[in-house]
Formats: structure tokens, sequence, C-alpha cells
């Protein structure tokens, strides 16, 4: 039995849905379907869940929703029709927003519930059309199939006790069509995933039914060595690992979500990454040992939206707990951070820069120069972090070299490396304006001149 995910831009307007029906039709052990919310159909478009957000936002806010709402209701209208689907399944969707809209909860949970409703009448419509083209199908809400989450509005984790009653999927007819990102906690609470998460729910299904393979139906042929928007046509990522995997995600493939590897990990599910539009093609395969040894690195990952936190102060060595009291006051703020590299009277913490608003920022400042007393403290923002990935980096001479070489011909300035933290990646901090020149002179020297 396989999990087949199908992503946004799989479900964007009816003919993509047929290729995704199309898709099930030719392998019938993909018995279990996850589908996220119709994405986006060109480049400008606006995905689905956005639409809900700004649906919630404007309600919340007391200004125009009713805008918004035609505009969800339109989309949904035309893949129904385009379907030929009866149009009791419009009014359905149509009264599980209204519902949502006007619940008497508190402003996350109604946002939760908005959000979800993209991946819940994509599976509706789905299964529905399926069911059209004369294959049993059933949707199956998450409730139903047992995907019990934390109480963390849209950040839940799964619950171990979910996996148990998962497995009695196994026992239904059919094909199951499942909406992914969203789960109920324990005490029935709606709660998406965050943004991206209907990666979380395949890789949960597929862990749960102890599926033989998990597949991840998207837009492009397979995990490409970079990201395929800063370099044309890059090479394609033909196996990797978890480990591997998960650091490229998190580090900026959006391709897949980092929080989707350790489910089918766990259970030494693989997973395949395919295009839906060149279903026949290999893609990429995820699995649990490295293949190709001789290739050392996989992948360049590189994100910007980066703020580097200053703080020094002289025999900083010597404070016992200043790092700790450092992360307390970010703690106390809520801030999360990403790396902390540090020396003798410095340390530089890394964080993402959306977590900052003016006052925000002021605060924090004001926090160290009182409680701690450094000698300076600022903080800087605009820097992109470049994550260079492969199992086995650790005990290649030379990688580091390479890759401040590929810098220094792009005229680049290294602002911060971090090696050593993890087994398998090195970290680069770079300005934010200099990425794509980066990321280029990168591919060319650990990809195109010769294999690493
Ligand atoms: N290294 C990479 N390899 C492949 N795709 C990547 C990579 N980095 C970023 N992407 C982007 O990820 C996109 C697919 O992910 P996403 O938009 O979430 O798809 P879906 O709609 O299927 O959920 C691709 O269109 C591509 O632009
Ligand atoms: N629809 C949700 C969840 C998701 O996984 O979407 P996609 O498969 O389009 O990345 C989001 O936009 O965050």
């Amino acid at each position: 039995m396989k999990v087949a995910k199908f992503g946004g831009s799989s479900v964007a307007n009816a003919t993509q849905i047929k290729k995704v029906c199309d898709i099930i039709r030719t392998d019938l052990d993909r018995k279990f379907v996850v589908v996220s919310a119709p994405g986006k159909r060109f480049k400008d478009d606006i995905k689905m869940t956005d639409l809900l957000i700004n649906l919630g936002e404007a309600y919340l806010s007391e200004t125009d929703y009713e805008s918004t709402l035609i505009h969800i209701e339109k989309r949904f209208a035309e893949i129904i029709q385009d379907l030929t689907l009866p149009m009791s399944l419009l009014e359905d969707i149509r009264q599980t927003i209204l519902k949502a809209l006007h619940s008497d909860v508190p402003d996350n949970m109604k946002m939760d519930a908005l959000k979800s409703i993209g991946e819940d009448s994509s599976a509706k419509i789905v299964s529905a059309y399926l069911t059209e083209t004369d294959l049993t199908s059933h949707y199956v809400n998450p409730k139903d199939a047992g995907i019990i989450v934390s109480d963390e509005p849209g950040n839940a984790q799964i619950l171990p006790e979910s996996f148990e009653k998962l497995y009695l999927l196994r026992e239904r007819e059919g094909i199951i069509v499942i909406p992914g990102f969203f789960g109920y906690t324990i005490d029935n609470k709606l709660v998406t995933f965050s943004r991206g998460g209907s990666d979380i729910t395949g890789s949960i299904i597929a862990a749960g039914v102890k599926a033989a393979l998990y597949e991840n139906f998207t837009d492009v042929d397979s995990v490409y060595t970079v990201n395929p928007t800063i370099v044309d046509q890059p090479k394609e990522i033909k196996t990797l690992t978890y480990k591997e995997m998960r650091e490229l995600s998190y580090a900026g493939f959006s391709v897949f979500h980092d929080e989707a590897l350790i489910p089918a990990f766990k259970q030494g599910i693989p997973v395949a990454i395919k295009n839906t539009n060149n279903p026949h093609l290999p893609g990429t395969f995820v699995i649990a040992k490295k293949e190709d040894k001789d290739k050392c690195v996989v992948g360049i990952a590189s994100d910007s939206g980066f703020s580097t936190l200053y703080v020094s102060k002289y025999l900083m060595n010597r404070e016992l707990g200043f790092g700790r009291k450092l992360l307390e006051i970010l703690e106390d703020e809520s801030i999360s951070f990403e790396h902390a590299p540090s020396g003798i009277d410095d340390l530089s913490v890394i964080i993402r820069e959306r977590q900052f608003t003016p006052a925000k920022e002021a605060k924090v400042i004001e926090r160290i120069k009182n409680e701690l007393h450094p000698d300076t403290v600022s903080l800087q923002h605009g820097l992109a972090l470049i994550m260079i990935v492969g199992e086995g980096m650790m005990n290649t001479i030379g990688i580091a070299q390479k890759a401040s070489t590929a810098l220094t011909s792009a005229n680049v300035n290294i602002k911060m490396i971090n090696q050593g933290s993890s087994d398998v990646s090195m970290m680069f901090g770079i300005d934010a304006d200099d990425l794509k020149p980066a990321i280029r002179s990168l591919y060319q020297v650990f990809f195109e001149e010769q294999q690493n």
C-alpha cells in the first residue's frame, strides 16, 4: 500500500485534479490519498489558504470580507463545474465556511477552522470525482482517521497515540481521501500544522498505515541540487538521506516540509518526490542510507530574512550563565533562534527577522543592556544563510576551501561560518543582496566543474 500526497499545484484546477485521478487509477496500490488546498494556477495567483486567511482577518478586523468570500466561492464553483460534479458540493463548502466564520470561538481557533477548509474541500472534491469515474472512494476527515495533535494553533504536532488508530484505516474499502494540514486535539479542537503542513499529514498517514512508499506529488520533476528559481535547470538529486533532506528543507528547499521526514523515517518508509505533470519520471527518493558515497555534497539550500543579534562583553567567557541569561530574554519575548556562534568575548544569535517588530526589537536591546550590562549590543538585519549539505562532509577534506573560493570569485563577503555543529552541513552567513550570485557560483563549483 502506498500513500500519495498531492500539493496545492496538483489540485489548483479541474485539469490538474483530472491528472491526480489518472495517477491514482494507474496504480491502485495508491490507496491513501492526501490533498492540499487549491494552490497557484499562475505566478501571481493567490493560494486558497491565503484567501481563507484574508477572509478570517477581514472578518475579525470588521472590514469588508464579502468580496473575499465571493472570490473563494467562485474558485470552488469553477472547479466543481469543470469536473461536472453536483453543485450540492459547493453548497456544503459554503455552509462550512459560514459556520467557521460565525462560530463563537477564540480568534486563533476560528482562523485554524477557516484555514482547514481549503484542504477539506479539496478532499471532498477529489473523492467525489474518483467516485464519478467508477472508483470506490471515501472522504475521511482527520478526526475519523485518528490524527490527534497538540493544542498549538497554526503549529500543531502529532501525538503518538494517533498511530494505533491510523493503522485501522488499512481495513477500509476503496480509496481513502484525507485532507492534509490539520488534525484534532484530544478535546476535539481543530488545529492546523504550520504552513506547507499537508506534507506532514502524508507522512503521518504513511507511518500510521505502515505504507510501502510515501509519494509526494508536486510541480517539479525532482528535488534539485539548488533552488530552481535561482539557477536555471539545475542538476537533479536522484537519492538523498532523510537527514540530508530534513536539513535542506529547513534551510530553504520549500519543496518538502522539514517536519514531514520524521514520521516516515521512524517507520523506515521511503519517500518519493514526483511531478504530477510528469508522473512517469522517477523523481527523487529519500532513503535511510546514502547510496552514492562518492558524492559528498548533495545540495545547497539558502534563505534570506535573518537578523544577527551581536553582544560583546570583555571576559564574557568567565561570566557563568551569560549565554543562558541572553537566551532567556529571547525566550521571555517568544523569540526562537537558529544558530548561536560564539567567541571569547562575543556571542552572535541568528534569528528570523519576521519575529521582530520595531517595539520588540527596542525592548530586547533594552533588556540586554539593563540585565547583562554588555560592552556592545546591536541587531543587524538583511542576513542570508547558505547551507551546504551532505552526509560524509565531516570527513571530507576541502569543502570549506571550495566554498570560500566560490564565494570569493563571486565577490561575496562571508560574514559568518558555522561548521561542526551538524555533521551533515556547513553554514555561511552573507549579505542578502549577494544571495543569487553566491548560489550560482557555489553551484558551478560543486556541481558543474567536478564531482565532489
Ligand atoms: N531544491 C529544490 N528543488 C525543487 N523545487 C524547489 C527547490 N527549492 C525550492 N523549490 C520550489 O518548491 C516548489 C514546489 O513546492 P510547493 O510550491 O510547496 O508545491 P506544492 O504546490 O506541490 O505543495 C517548486 O515549484 C520550486 O519552485
Ligand atoms: N495549504 C496549506 C498546506 C500545504 O501543504 O499546502 P501546499 O501543499 O500547497 O504547500 C498551505 O498553503 O500552507
